[in-house]
């Protein structure tokens, strides 16, 4: 089975560069209506905790700037939970968040946290929210995915990237080969895979390429690309390589 794969832009970074000058500019809302413009899939956002990046006001702000589908991230918190169903974004996707990290360094701990997370899934799913766990590809993860009944998965692929950066050809292969796996799992179990965090031009095709997957989730590179050649040409460039790779 190959499922269309779509492309979700995480516009957290450019509210980075906006915050560090505490003005208004850049405007991740025209991030937003740019990646509507080329064809980007959906928007994604990560509210943290800490509001490093992308503040509250943003929300409403992305969601009547475009139709794309909103896709929030957020920690398995009440006030994040409060926030959520007040902005009834197109899906919602647990991260786990440590206040000191620079960015999420692992997957949500699905199985351990089963307690937490339950009434929090059922609160959004009784919203209409397509609720996302974003967990490592594993399958204690993924069986714990679908006992909390997530109708979406997004693998953490840090680790793949890692690798990659590394040079570690060998476990560049074994993670992808474990995310391969994992997406083959999901779609047995009914769960909808998506994949992100750390993806490039460089190393988007292999995971682009794994048939199962439906969305990755991409930002952090796309947003520095885009101080280069912009973002519509950023947006494009990794829309062609996923292409490619299907
Ligand atoms: C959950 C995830 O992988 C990304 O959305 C990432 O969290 C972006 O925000 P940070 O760069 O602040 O971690
Ligand atoms: N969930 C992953 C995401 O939204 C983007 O991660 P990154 O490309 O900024 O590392």
């Amino acid at each position: 089975m190959t499922a269309a794969l779509r492309l979700g832009v995480n516009i957290d970074h450019v509210a980075t560069i906006r915050n560090a000058r505490g003005g208004d500019h850049p405007d991740p809302v025209r991030a937003a209506e740019i990646v509507a413009a080329v064809g980007g899939d959906g928007i994604t956002a990560h509210l943290r905790e800490d509001r490093r990046h992308i503040r509250d006001a943003d929300l409403q702000r992305i969601q009547q700037a475009t139709d794309l589908p909103l896709n929030l991230e957020m920690a398995a918190t009440d006030e994040m939970l409060q926030i959520a169903l007040a902005h009834a974004p197109h899906a919602a996707c647990i991260v786990p968040e440590k206040r000191e990290e620079r960015t999420t360094e692992g997957g949500l701990d699905a199985a351990g946290l089963h307690n937490q997370l339950a009434p929090i899934v059922g609160r959004l799913a009784d919203a209409g929210i397509r609720v996302s766990l974003f967990i490592e590809a594993s399958e204690r993860q993924l069986e714990a995915a679908h006992r909390l009944r997530a109708p979406v998965v997004e693998f953490h692929t840090g680790e793949y990237a890692h690798a990659g950066l590394d040079g570690d050809d060998e476990r560049e292969a074994r993670e992808l080969e474990r995310i391969a796996a994992m997406s083959r799992m999901a779609r047995d179990l009914g769960i909808e895979p998506h994949a992100g965090h750390g993806l490039t031009y460089e190393n988007v095709k292999p995971i682009a390429a794994i048939p199962e997957l439906a969305e990755l989730n991409i930002g952090h590179y796309l947003v520095g690309e885009a101080v280069f050649v912009g973002l519509e040409v950023a947006v494009r460039r990794m829309r062609e390589l996923m292409d490619e790779a299907r």
